[in-house]
């Protein structure tokens, strides 16, 4: 009837969770989803880097429970583009996420179904409030793995579609050596 807590220790340094499930998007899991595709193609001929990897504890998806996990966004760009995860809104729209972040530089990208965005700059200790209905991407805008924590309600689920086809508003480019967040010239609300 009850069920069994749980304390683990997450490896700060490299993101791993013991006993956790591993999953990993290489770029070629990614088609689509970054502006330069040129570049998209040959990186992904020439290796097909590994663009993150996620260690989950997920619970059965029922309303109260909790799941968390870490991901560890690795650095590079596309073109301009720096990594990002694919990024979603919940399945069930209306819940919340915390991220919390470990290692390394980046941020998230957050917008609403309307297509209104905000960049919020992560750093280790950067809690982010993910609010109902906030689509979320992280980017990693350094040259370390960028890595943090994720905790959401085991019901949220994931909506990969609206994302994978329209992408966000804005993207998170490197030019003349800075991070800019600018509109997205493929952006048709
Ligand atoms: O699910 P995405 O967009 O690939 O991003 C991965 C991260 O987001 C989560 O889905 C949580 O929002 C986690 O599994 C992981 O931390
Ligand atoms: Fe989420």
């Amino acid at each position: 009837m009850y069920k069994e807590p749980l304390g683990v220790k997450v490896d700060f340094e490299t993101g791993i969770i013991p006993g956790a499930k591993k999953s990993v998007r290489r770029l070629s899991d990614m088609k689509g989803y970054f502006l330069d595709e040129k570049a998209w193609e040959e990186m992904v001929k020439n290796g097909d880097p590994v663009v993150y990897e996620v260690y989950a504890v997920e619970q059965e998806e029922k309303e109260g429970d909790l799941n968390f996990a870490t991901t560890v966004l690795y650095p590079g760009k596309v073109g301009k583009e720096f990594f990002f995860t694919k990024g979603h809104f919940h399945a069930k729209k209306d819940r919340a996420e915390i991220y919390i972040a470990l290692k390394g530089k980046g941020g998230m990208l957050l917008q609403t179904p309307e297509g209104e965005a905000r960049w919020i700059p992560m750093e280790p200790g950067t809690v982010v409030y993910v609010p109902p209905y906030w689509a979320h991407r992280t980017v990693n805008t350094g040259n370390e793995p960028f890595i943090f924590l994720a905790i959401y309600p085991a019901d949220a689920g994931h909506d990969y579609g609206t994302i994978a086809e329209k992408g966000f508003s804005k993207v998170v480019i490197e030019e003349d050596g800075e991070v800019k967040v600018v509109d997205n010239p493929r952006w048709k609300s």
